[in-house]
């Protein structure tokens, strides 16, 4: 599995992570929301027939239950907002509104609950749309208090509950500013990870890359090395190298210059990773001495590789750019063998090479 698919599993996860959490908060929230009403039914104090209270309580469970089983299916993590705070908190306003219409005189203990939902969606909305809930909350406050007064003036005080709406609309707004402000702080602190991740991934790459050719280094090459040693001793899974060196590279700076050597290296890198299969490693491991990792490759595999690689290489010609004609390259081949270390396999590809070298250059020698 690539880093990008388990960044992208891990960030799945704690999305859902953080849903959970956000539903049990909301339950919670709503839980105390049904109990204080039904204290207050219990002492008289919520101002419904028993059959109406039911059907509101009914209707706000059944919702809310809708609610996080629609989080928990997770259907909703493919929405910018997961957690749909906004269609949430329009919901609550509405229910905190009834609710709070039929206690009269514990109002504002009912209402208050609804801050705990407003400090909830603070974390996914921004702060113009806290600002207009907080205003359309304290709207509807408003209507739900002038229906109130409407229908029980007699037994209501308009400047207490006036002064009760004043306090309520004046928390909303300083939550939704503090809100907003959090809101601010998340979505600086994620771009802040974001750059980091990123920070962290590009010196990663720098660890693992040689700079002129930006292919694997020889440490990184050694690592895969280790890994497919240990996978070959554990499943009996084949592996081979060919240890690639360019013929008589000196003379290329000698005489077309160091740039030139430069450019040679680069533009070899180029043709072999064109060329090679998906699944094999290909690295640098210093001068102009190359490593190719062929997982599940027997010796006889990797020999034909190593010779088709030779041959593509030598039709590459710099003349016409005012570099070397062609330039050949040796090969030595080794297929791993069982428990042999990795010093021994490598020992066994140099030999190899070194035999190419000696037999003329420009071939592929197996050891
Ligand atoms: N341009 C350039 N040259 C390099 C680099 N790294 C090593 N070299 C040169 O590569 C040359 C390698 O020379 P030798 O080890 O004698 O090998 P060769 O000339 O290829 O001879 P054979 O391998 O025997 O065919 C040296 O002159 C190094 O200075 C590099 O990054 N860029």
């Amino acid at each position: 599995m690539n880093s990008e698919l388990r960044q992208a599993e891990n960030l799945t996860l704690n999305e859902r992570r953080l849903l959970k959490r956000h539903g049990r908060s909301v339950l919670a929230i709503m839980a105390m929301h049904t109990l204080l009403c039904l204290v207050y039914y219990r002492m008289g104090a919520f101002l419904v027939s028993a059959e109406t209270g039911l059907f509101l309580l009914a209707g706000v469970w059944v919702s809310m239950l809708a609610y996080l089983l629609l989080l928990a299916s997770g259907l909703t993590l493919r929405f910018k907002d997961p957690s749909l705070s906004l269609p949430l908190i329009l919901y609550c306003i509405v229910v905190f509104a009834v609710s709070g219409y039929y206690v009269d005189e514990f109002r504002l203990s009912v209402v208050t609950l609804f801050f705990a939902i407003l400090l909830l969606v603070s974390f996914q909305l921004s702060g113009k749309v806290m600002v207009g809930v907080a205003i359309l909350s304290s709207a509807a406050y408003a209507i739900m208090l002038w229906l109130a007064l409407d229908d029980r003036w007699v037994q209501l005080s308009f400047s207490v509950e006036a002064l009760q709406w004043l306090v309520f609309s004046m928390i909303g707004v300083s939550f939704a500013i503090t809100g907003g402000g959090i809101n601010r702080l998340k979505k600086d602190l994620a771009e802040k990870n974001r750059e980091l991740a990123k920070g962290l991934e590009q010196v990663r790459e720098m660890a693992i890359r040689d700079d002129l050719t930006g292919l694997f280094n020889r440490r990184h090459l050694l690592e895969i090395l280790d890994r497919q040693k240990a996978l070959a001793d554990r499943k009996r899974v084949p592996f081979s190298l060919c240890y690639v060196d360019l013929d008589h590279f000196k003379l290329i700076n000698d005489h077309f210059g160091h740039e030139w050597g430069d450019r040679v290296l680069r533009r070899f890198s180029q043709v072999v990773l064109a060329d090679m299969r998906d699944g094999d490693y290909f690295g640098r491991l210093g001068g102009e001495e190359f490593l190719l990792i062929l997982p599940q490759s027997t010796e006889q595999g990797a020999l034909q590789v190593a010779e088709r690689l030779r041959k593509r290489w030598s039709q590459e010609a710099f003349a016409q750019e005012g570099g070397p004609a062609t330039v050949s390259l040796s090969v030595g081949v080794a297929g791993y063998r069982d428990n042999e270390s990795i010093e021994d396999v490598l020992n066994r590809a140099d030999k190899g090479l070194y035999k190419a070298k000696t037999s003329g250059r420009n071939q592929s020698q197996v050891a």
